[in-house]
């Protein structure tokens, strides 16, 4: 996140992805085709769409992991092959069930989420624990701290994936269908907290969901574009400023 960004609002028009006429095919299958979209800070993109409608496929051209067959996509204004500063992303991924015997903590998956390759060798030092004390208490874990992540509910293992992909302050956080599974009281408080996050924190969302309520209730009803049968709802943050950056602050 951006500590001063309050104070310039030129951040808030920033590019953080560019999709300049991008398709993707796998072999003779065309699943996007000829897209061009942009996501700015501080905007929330909802992403939703039918089963096989792509989203997935979007979503991981959008980190590099799949090349466009053609067109061009940027990250931060750089061509998206050059991107090098991955710590500026965070990223929690559909509910994965663990086995009950994997041995991480809590801790010890959240402080993961500090460890680039350029620092994987790092000790974790006094400030590490901090910023991972800071991100539970966020998500409201900290009594979860040495527990081992297979033994938590669904629900608690997705906050511990989210305070994992804060825990660097990301510019850009990418969540991927993140409610699955998880019941309806323990969605709610989900989405009111990444709402606030956006709203409050400066932050830029890309989330795929089949959420259509949850989606139109904070994005708004008209999707701002359409990739064949995928629709993107997009809400900007601007309007809505706060003079505390960090992540330390009431998140009631
Ligand atoms: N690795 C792959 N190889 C070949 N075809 C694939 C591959 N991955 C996805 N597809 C196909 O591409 C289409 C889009 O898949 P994708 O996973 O992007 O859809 P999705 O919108 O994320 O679906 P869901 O909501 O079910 O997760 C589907 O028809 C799928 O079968």
């Amino acid at each position: 996140m951006k500590s001063n960004s309050a104070a310039n609002t030129a951040f808030c028009h920033d590019k953080i992805i560019e999709l300049d006429g991008v398709s993707f095919s796998y072999n003779d299958q065309k699943v996007i085709s000829d897209f061009s979209f942009g996501v700015n800070e501080r905007d929330f993109v909802g992403v939703i769409g039918s089963n096989g409608a792509g989203k997935t496929t979007l979503l991981r051209m959008m980190v590099g992991l799949l090349e466009p067959t053609k067109g061009e996509i940027k990250m931060f204004g750089q061509p998206i092959k050059r991107f090098r500063d991955w710590d500026r992303i965070g990223y929690v991924p559909q509910k994965n069930s663990f086995n009950p015997l994997f041995p991480a903590t809590v801790r010890e998956v959240v402080l993961s989420g500090l460890y680039s390759n350029k620092k994987i060798f790092r000790r974790v030092g006094r400030e590490d624990q901090q910023k991972c004390d800071d991100a539970l208490e966020v998500m409201k874990i900290s009594n979860l701290a040495d527990k081992r992540i297979g033994q938590l509910s669904g629900g608690q293992q997705q906050r511990v994936f989210l305070a994992r992909a804060l825990i660097n302050h990301p510019d850009l956080l990418i969540l991927d269908e993140p409610t699955v599974g998880i019941d309806a009281q323990t969605q709610r408080d989900f989405f009111e907290l990444i709402f606030h996050l956006h709203a409050h924190h400066h932050m830029t969302f890309l989330m795929v969901s089949h959420d259509i309520e949850i989606i139109e209730g904070y994005l708004g009803q008209e999707p701002r574009d359409q990739c064949g049968a995928i629709k993107l709802y997009v809400r900007h943050s601007h309007e809505q400023e706060c003079a505390i950056p960090d992540l330390q602050h009431s998140l009631t």
